[in-house]
């Protein structure tokens, strides 16, 4: 794993990784209540900044530890002077451990949370449920959650809104939106999955005092898509090099009513740093190509034995294949050829293979080339039906499931896309505008992942990239953004100081 991983800001941690780390910080001697106590001030610290002249802060405590952290902020923030009410969800005489003794020092009265009866300037601290969310959300938090909705009132929440999932970001039965979310030593995968990561709010990763290295050491190689994770991949891309250096990308189009798309890849390759693109052409769309091309170079390709021969130049290190390709056998036998090199396969080229995948999986796993799928949601299930279908698998499971099934790296497109590798190694891309979905946009992201590969990046780090390049892209596009103005605007890959 690199060192990128190590770093808590970019790891993500399951629940029940967090439950391990939690017996080991135990059992390596740190007071479990000491590690309470940080959280619940963290929360209150956080409330306090936020919202420094709320009416009444309003802390809704459940029944395990995530109820033990309400009940610490409770108590800190009465300290603090603030106005606070605490509902209890549950029988507190039943509370254990940590939060029994965290409630028992809070000291004052906890209300049974039915009697809950919003007023128009609460600030709602949300500790009912955290990592320990084993099923759907009871009745009666969900009808407390229906009562904060319709008031519109404010949501800080702890660890997790309740109601997601923190291993799936899935909403069970009910949740609550927050404004920011406090959680603690790192992000867990429902901060950054859909629809989780749209009601956290802001994102605070507190560090309450576990050692890093304990974090780490049950971390199972997630985190979240940063620089840090591909950079020394990217180092050596020296954009003073010789152009063959820099490589060459061929993306092959598709028939003379829909050479658009290719296009669009062949130019987003070109400004993400390949040296040499050209376009590969059937004969009938030779014309139309032509008409639209500058600094991309021209190919004529029109069946298998053509492509053959062009092989022959192994300076030709990396493809596009698939953006308006369309399906059938020809994009089978091109795909089929091209596994060996690098490959990004995506779209038609991907619909292709829905009843033949064998014959795909097996030659990538023979040919020990770098390739990279980058199936949106519908050529997901096309190509992994039984994975998409099993509902118990988050998105990044699913991914590595099926970069396991399939011996390609896989890039799961969406507003939270996922990339994962064979091996499971998995990183989630957290900058992409929800305006990044235009059309033709994943048609640049191929591109620039083609270019990677043509500078001799390997295919996770050559997607993960990709993918951020593309989300940066649309961030500095704007709102407006058409995927020709993406492909103005992808940057120049970070320098080293970038995090
Ligand atoms: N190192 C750290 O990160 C630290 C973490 N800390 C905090 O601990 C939190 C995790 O605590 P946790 O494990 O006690 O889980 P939590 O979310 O309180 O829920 C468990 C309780 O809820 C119950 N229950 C579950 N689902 C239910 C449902 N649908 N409907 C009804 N009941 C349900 C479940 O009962 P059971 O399933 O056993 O019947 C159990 O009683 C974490 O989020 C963070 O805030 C800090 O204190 C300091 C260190
Ligand atoms: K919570």
């Amino acid at each position: 794993m690199p060192n990128a991983l190590h770093d808590m800001r970019n790891l993500l941690v399951t629940p029940p990784e967090m439950q391990a780390v939690d017996k080991d910080a135990a059992g390596s001697g740190i007071d479990s209540f000491s590690l309470m106590r940080s959280a619940g001030m963290a929360v209150s610290a956080a409330a306090l900044r936020l919202f420094p002249s709320a009416a009444r802060f309003v802390v809704f405590c459940g029944p395990g530890n995530n109820g033990g952290d309400g009940y610490v902020a409770a108590a800190a923030l009465t300290a603090s002077g603030a106005n606070v009410a605490l509902y209890a969800l549950g029988d507190t005489g039943k509370l254990k451990g940590d939060a029994a003794r965290a409630h028992a020092a809070y000291g004052r009265e906890a209300i049974s949370i039915e009697l809950y009866e919003p007023q128009s300037q609460d600030v709602i601290i949300d500790a009912l449920f955290g990592a320990g969310l084993a099923r759907e959300l009871p009745d009666q938090a969900q009808e407390i959650v229906g009562r904060v909705d319709q008031a519109g009132l404010p949501v800080v929440a702890v660890d997790l809104p309740s109601g997601i999932d923190g291993r799936t970001g899935e909403i069970r039965g009910a949740s609550f939106t927050a404004v920011h979310t406090v959680t603690f030593m790192a992000a867990k995968p429902g901060h950054v999955l859909m629809p989780g990561r749209g009601r956290c709010g802001t994102l605070e990763v507190f560090d309450i005092g576990i050692p890093a290295r304990l974090v780490a050491a049950r971390a199972g190689g997630l985190g979240i898509n940063v620089p840090a994770v591909w950079r020394q991949c990217a180092a050596g891309l020296d954009p003073a090099t010789h152009k063959f250096k820099r490589g060459h990308l061929a993306v092959f189009s598709g028939g003379p009513t829909s050479t658009g798309a290719a296009r669009l890849s062949a130019a987003a390759g070109l400004r993400a740093g390949a040296g040499l693109v050209t376009l590969a052409s059937p004969t009938e769309a030779i014309p139309v190509n032509a008409a639209h091309l500058t600094a991309v170079m021209l190919k004529e390709i029109g069946n298998a034995a053509d492509l053959a021969e062009w092989l022959k130049d192994s300076r030709l290190n990396a493809f596009v294949l698939g953006p308006g390709f369309g399906i059938g056998e020809k994009a089978r036998d091109f795909a089929l050829m091209l596994c060996e090199r690098a490959l990004v396969l995506d779209a038609d080229g991907l619909t292709s293979f829905k009843e033949r995948r064998s014959e795909l999986f097996d030659r990538i796993a023979a040919s020990g080339g770098q390739v990279v799928m980058t199936p949106h949601e519908g050529e997901f299930q096309r190509l992994f039906p039984e994975i998409a279908a099993d509902g118990k698998l988050s998105k990044i499971e699913k991914a590595q499931a099926a970069a396991k099934l399939s011996h390609a790296v896989i890039l799961s497109k969406g507003p939270d896309t996922v990339i994962a590798a064979p091996s499971g190694r998995a990183v989630v891309n957290v900058n992409a505008p929800p305006w990044l979905a235009t059309a033709g946009s994943g048609d640049v992201l191929a591109g620039i992942i083609g270019a990677h590969l043509a500078q001799g990046m390997p295919a996770f780090e050559a997607a993960a990239a990709a993918a951020w390049r593309h989300g940066e892209a649309g961030r500095r596009t704007g709102r407006s953004a058409t995927a020709e103005m993406l492909v103005e605007n992808i940057a120049p890959l970070p320098e080293e100081s970038a995090s």
